[in-house]
């Protein structure tokens, strides 16, 4: 029997222009297995919308075109509803698909649905919010909040953002509760890993697990900003743990306090949070067709 499966599409996601994707689709995905439908989302916040429907209406499979932030509004609504998430990969970053080792070729990430098998991943709570990549406070949520306001998306204008604001950043005061072990710290950033990577291959927490039922919390203390060319490099080469501005600590239950509420990034959309956030993990309760 042929499987129903909605494509949701976020037209702006990665800067990149998505006319062309129903033929693709078309093209290149197998209709004996597949009776697809194609959806473009309008604003911030539909994917949720349209893949909520699709769970009431029986789609077996809602396949997200887009990035990180695309990938969470879809798969908030499908995590835990027994439906199954694909993903076309179409992002700036893709921390998820990359981490999944999705094919970043459109064409080639549509032919994968027709052999693909499903796996289940964990998805993390931030307050009330859920992610599947990265959530974060510090500096990284400073940028998604600046770069969100930017009409030119993609990953140079996310390097040009960083090198702009890195030196100007203050660090703050946190204290950080991984399963009743309490650190004090200062950071420049504190990331909540579920994959082990931001996206574009910038690895935080080399050894983090999408189906182990932990968080890394990964700490990224102060450093001097000409430091900041071997910290990148580190990640970009998944050497980011043996850093010494970097530590990582896994767990389950995590609470983070800072002085006053502010920005936090949840898989790189801006949030304003309150001081506290309390962070879970639900194990294996995202199935996706990878
Ligand atoms: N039609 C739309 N118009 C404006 N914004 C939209 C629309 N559809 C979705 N969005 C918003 O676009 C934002 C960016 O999407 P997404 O994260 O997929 O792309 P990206 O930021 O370029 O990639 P990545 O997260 O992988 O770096 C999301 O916050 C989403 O809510």
């Amino acid at each position: 029997m042929r499987s129903r499966i909605l494509f949701i599409v976020n037209p702006i996601s990665g800067g990149q222009v998505k006319t062309f994707m129903p033929s693709l689709i078309d093209q290149y995905l197998d209709d004996s297995l597949y009776d697809a439908e194609i959806i473009f989302t309008e604003y911030a916040g539909h994917a949720t919308k349209i893949a909520e429907e699709a769970v009431a209406a029986n789609i077996d499979i809602v396949a997200c075109v887009g990035g990180d932030g695309t990938i969470n509004e879809v798969a908030s609504a499908l995590e835990s509803s027994g439906k199954t998430m694909a993903i076309v990969p179409c992002g700036s970053g893709n921390g998820l698909a990359r981490t999944l080792q999705i094919p970043l070729d459109n064409r080639k990430a549509i032919q994968r649905l027709n052999t693909a098998k499903t796996c289940k991943i964990d998805s993390g709570t931030f307050n009330e919010r859920k992610f599947f990549n990265m959530a974060g406070i510090g500096f990284d949520a400073h940028i998604s909040a600046l770069f969100a306001e930017d009409k030119n998306r993609g990953f140079k204008g996310y390097i040009q953002s960083t090198f702009k604001e890195i030196a100007q950043y203050q660090a703050q005061e946190y204290e950080i509760n991984v399963d009743g072990k309490i650190y004090t710290e200062k950071a420049f950033m504190i990331s909540i890993a579920n994959s082990s990577q931001y996206g574009n291959n910038a690895h935080i927490s080399p050894f983090a697990s999408l189906n182990d039922g932990l968080l890394d919390v990964c700490i990224i203390k102060p450093f001097p900003v000409y430091k900041f060319p071997l910290l990148a490099y580190r990640m970009f080469t998944k050497l980011a743990h043996q850093s010494n501005y970097v530590d990582i600590y896994k767990g389950r239950n995590i609470k983070i306090t800072r002085a006053t509420e502010g920005p936090v990034h949840i898989d790189g959309e801006p949030l304003f949070f309150p001081k506290e956030i309390t962070i879970g993990v639900k194990p294996l309760s995202l199935t996706l067709l990878v």
